[in-house]
């Protein structure tokens, strides 16, 4: 008893103390954004992910590589030697914080010259989805909310109504027009996507503007004024011709190709598997067996040439959430068949 009781003491103490630094770091977050000269100041002691025109910097240590967090010091003296008057640090945005509360920018310094700041960082600016590849497979708040966060500032540089340049308070987390008081925040478009399946079998599509070979699951951006159950039944019926029975929520993602969505994922059903593809959309989407999909996500890269000159068909790498929505109907069925 008295065992079980202190692992349980242990648990919750253990819960209280991450809690306690979550909220700690969620609210220095919120007054990093609200008060700008609180974050002047985290400026000076804050790291930096930089970019170069939305390529991520990336530095190589042995065999892995990694985006260097570069500390506040550090950039002034690359700013100092590459272009002081071009840059300055409150031209970064916030992404968060660390567990020890030290802020966490992003800076592109797209306006300097490439070959120079890597020489001086000794890293490589690689474009965002080779960078993803190389380090870790994996979409991170440095490469996907930096990436969103530097694009919307850099095409938000004037107020819509008065045409006047709008300025960016020192987090980035709002522009604001002087002329006529009006705040713009940054946007996402929220966008399904959905693994619809039928029996044994899902459905994949392949789109004209897809690599070749690459089959997915279907996705569409929501329309004002929809539900997200109602976006999927209309974009499965748009894009298919079929009707969704049953909808559940998976998981979501941000997602910053090519502006920035918030993809929420779900699993779908349907009763009736004829399909009447809208080729103006989809150029093809069959039904795939659990064999044909695990087969496609076993691909570790890039699959060859068939001799008659087509690509195997192969699914979205692990850093997009098709392949997640993917995986998760391939452990289930397999749950199903008791395999
Ligand atoms: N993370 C992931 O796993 C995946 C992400 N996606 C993303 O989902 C997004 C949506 O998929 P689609 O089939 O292209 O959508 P879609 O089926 O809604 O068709 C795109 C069309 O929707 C219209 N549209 C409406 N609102 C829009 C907005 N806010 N921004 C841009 N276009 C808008 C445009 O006419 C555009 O041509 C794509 O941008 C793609 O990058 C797609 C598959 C996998
Ligand atoms: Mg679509």
């Amino acid at each position: 008893m008295q065992k079980m009781l202190s692992a349980a003491v242990r648990h919750t103490a253990r819960s209280v103390r991450t809690c306690s630094s979550y909220v700690n770091q969620a609210r220095y977050v919120f007054d990093l954004k609200e008060n700008d000269d609180t974050c002047r100041q985290a400026l000076k002691s804050g790291s930096f992910y930089l970019f170069h025109n939305l390529s991520p910097l990336i530095r190589k240590s042995e065999n892995t590589f990694y985006t260097p967090a570069v500390s506040g010091p550090d950039l002034l003296q690359v700013l100092g030697s590459c272009g002081k008057d071009k840059l300055s640090l409150e031209d970064s945005v916030l992404l968060g914080c660390s567990e020890s509360c030290v802020a966490e920018f992003a800076l592109d310094l797209g306006s300097l010259e490439k070959s120079a700041i890597e020489q001086e960082l000794s890293g490589k600016f690689t474009e965002i989805r080779n960078a993803i590849a190389k380090i870790n497979g994996k979409m991170d708040a440095e490469n996907a909310s930096a990436r969103s966060l530097l694009q919307w500032h850099d095409s938000h540089q004037y107020c819509s109504k008065s045409g006047k340049p709008t300025t960016k308070n020192v987090s980035g987390s709002k522009r604001v027009c002087h002329v006529n008081g009006l705040i713009y925040y940054p946007q996402m478009s929220p966008v399904v996507i959905t693994l619809v399946s039928c029996k044994n079998r899902c459905l994949l599509a392949h789109q004209e503007n897809f690599p070749a070979g690459m089959y997915t699951a279907l996705a569409g951006y929501c329309e004002i004024g929809e539900t997200l159950e109602e976006t999927i039944r209309r974009e499965i019926a748009e894009e298919v011709g079929l009707v969704v029975d049953t909808v559940r929520y998976s998981g979501s993602q941000h997602w910053p190709f090519p502006g920035s969505s918030l993809m929420l994922a779900c699993q779908a059903t349907v009763k009736d598997d004829k399909l009447d593809i809208n080729r103006a959309e989809i150029e093809d989407a069959r039904w795939f067996t659990l064999e044909e999909v695990t087969e496609a996500l076993q691909m570790k890269t890039l699959p060859s040439k068939l001799p008659d000159g087509t690509l195997p068909v192969w699914v979205p790498p692990k850093f997009a959430i098709a392949h997640h929505l993917i995986q998760e109907w391939v452990q289930e069925q397999k749950a199903l068949n008791g395999s």
